[in-house]
């Protein structure tokens, strides 16, 4: 824990918040930077994926998704360093900074908090969609490239939300380390299908400015979460 803020901190200092923070902006709050993980971190946490094994849980959802994916209920109980990662003093002020938001964790309740993304098999993918926030408030989406020897590209379409503003459309590498963020009822995005003996792994975490969710909402999401990523008996088994 001391480790991860300090070696994080040794990043966080030299990026430019100023450049990085406009950036965010024009981009209509999306925000790359490559290298964020120290290679330190990152090797901890590569380190832990082989004890996670078994915890991946294997979706299809035809024309719109396939993949595997693990919990924050199993990291919780397999990793902890994932959850320390999320609650990263160091890394949630950043994240405060360039969002301009006073940004809150997930409640314990949500298995998305914080979830690992499997791409392992021929044509694990996912289609063009929103990270839809289920909350009152908005919802923020941190992607970090954890293993990629991959052809799948992470594409987007900036500005789709904005009326009589012209789409465009990119695409990234989500190379080891490298950090992603992005309000997720702005970005369009998906991830284009895997190739043949290829893999992919993205460590995702989820801060909200409203923790509040409606009941309905919560139902929808925690549908959406069992059928699409973590299965029922995850998402299903206490809350
Ligand atoms: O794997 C990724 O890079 C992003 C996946 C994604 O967008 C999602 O599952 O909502
Ligand atoms: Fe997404």
């Amino acid at each position: 824990m001391e480790q991860l803020q300090t070696e994080l901190h040794k990043v966080t200092t030299v990026l430019d918040r100023q450049k990085i923070q406009a950036e965010y902006q024009a981009q209509n709050e999306f925000l790359v930077v490559e290298n964020f993980l120290p290679q330190t971190i990152l090797e901890q946490l590569l380190a832990l994926l082989p004890s996670l094994q078994p915890a991946i849980n294997r979706n299809y959802i035809p024309n719109h998704k396939k993949g595997g994916s693990i919990s924050k209920f199993s990291l919780d109980n397999l990793a902890p360093t994932f959850g320390e990662l999320y609650r990263l003093p160091v890394l949630v002020e950043f994240l405060k900074q360039i969002t301009a938001e006073e940004l809150l964790f997930c409640p314990d309740t949500d298995p998305h908090a914080y979830a690992l993304y499997y791409y392992t098999e021929p044509g694990d993918h996912i289609q063009y969609h929103y990270d839809t926030s289920y909350y009152q408030g908005k919802r923020y989406t941190v992607l970090l490239g954890l293993v990629d020897r991959s052809t799948s590209k992470l594409e987007y379409q900036l500005y789709r939300n904005i009326p009589n503003r012209e789409t465009q459309t990119r695409s990234l590498a989500l190379t080891p380390g490298t950090l992603v963020l992005f309000n997720g009822d702005k970005l369009y995005h998906r991830v284009t299908p895997l190739g043949n003996n290829e893999e992919r792994i993205v460590l995702t975490l989820e801060y909200v400015t409203d923790t509040r969710m409606s009941t309905l909402n919560r139902f929808v999401s925690n549908m959406k979460d069992a059928i699409a990523y973590f299965g029922f008996r995850q998402v299903f088994r206490s809350s």
